[in-house]
């Protein structure tokens, strides 16, 4: 399954926030959205699931217009995490991956076998399963992250895109996560601000500044110190990682410009 950006313009505030972005992600592969804060990621990954519509330009899911997609199938299809989320109500983890069913299930009867399997896998995934009668209120951040994580994974989506969904994680968390996102048979969309992280677990990435592209391709290729330096303005000396030459960035803080 494939997802894919023509020109995409989004205005908000008076202001273009995405500017004619283009973006194809081939089927099964990992994009690294990447960009300083303010630069778009967000406003872009949400045009992408379809919570938005672009001013001009169109986003394309299986090579279909977004906008004609049904609802619920467009859910079935594409599963989003994002940066924050919390509830009043009082959940267990479990309760909350089980949402993750909910474009395939019929109303709110007993979940089926399938979907207390999916939940189970989900739940399996993200390193829950000890956590899934725990309350919500009583998680760590990145236990609450983990379950949202769960959720969009319960939701067994074609494409999954995810927002900063390191935040909160320990390093370990951080690097099974991207590893299991790489792993899975899914097209992913990963908005990310570490850019060795992006290197060593994305097949390709797009780097966005005031809305724009910047640059997209191999992290290898992508990942300059010219273009860390102009987008994010900071020095910083970029290593081929052998066996694979992946990119690995040292900042050199002390020639911060
Ligand atoms: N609804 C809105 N109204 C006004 N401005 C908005 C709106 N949504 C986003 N913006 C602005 O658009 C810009 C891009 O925001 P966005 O959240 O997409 O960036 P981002 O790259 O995800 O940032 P970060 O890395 O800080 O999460 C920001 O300047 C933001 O303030």
């Amino acid at each position: 399954m494939s997802i894919e950006a023509r020109e995409v313009s989004w205005r908000a505030g008076g202001k273009l926030v995405v500017d004619r972005v283009d973006l194809h992600v081939s089927p099964g592969s990992t994009l690294g959205l990447l960009g300083p804060n303010g630069s778009g990621k967000s406003s872009l990954l949400r045009l992408l699931a379809g919570l938005r519509r672009p001013e001009s330009g169109s986003v394309l899911v299986e090579d279909t217009d977004i906008g004609s997609w049904h609802s619920s199938d467009l859910a079935k299809q594409i599963a989003v995490v994002e940066q924050e989320s919390s509830t009043e109500l009082d959940v267990t983890v479990r309760d909350v991956v089980l949402l993750g069913r909910t474009p395939h299930r019929n109303g709110w009867g007993r979940p089926r076998a399938h979907d207390e399997a999916a939940v189970a896998e989900a739940l399996d995934h993200a390193r829950l399963t000890d956590l899934a009668e725990r309350g919500w209120h009583s998680l760590s951040g990145g236990e609450r992250q983990r379950t949202q994580i769960a959720r969009a994974l319960a939701q067994q989506p074609s494409e999954l895109l995810l927002d900063e969904p390191t935040n909160h994680l320990d390093i370990a968390h951080q690097l099974e996560l991207l590893a299991l996102i790489r792993r899975l048979p899914v097209t992913s969309i990963v908005a990310l601000h570490d850019l060795n992280l992006a290197a060593a677990f994305c097949d390709r990435v797009l780097v966005l500044s005031a809305g724009r592209v910047v640059e997209a391709g191999e992290p290898a290729e992508v990942l300059t110190p010219e273009l860390v330096g102009d987008v994010y303005g900071v020095s910083c000396e970029v290593t081929k990682v052998p066996p694979e030459g992946r990119a690995h960035i040292r900042f050199l803080p002390e020639r911060i410009r």
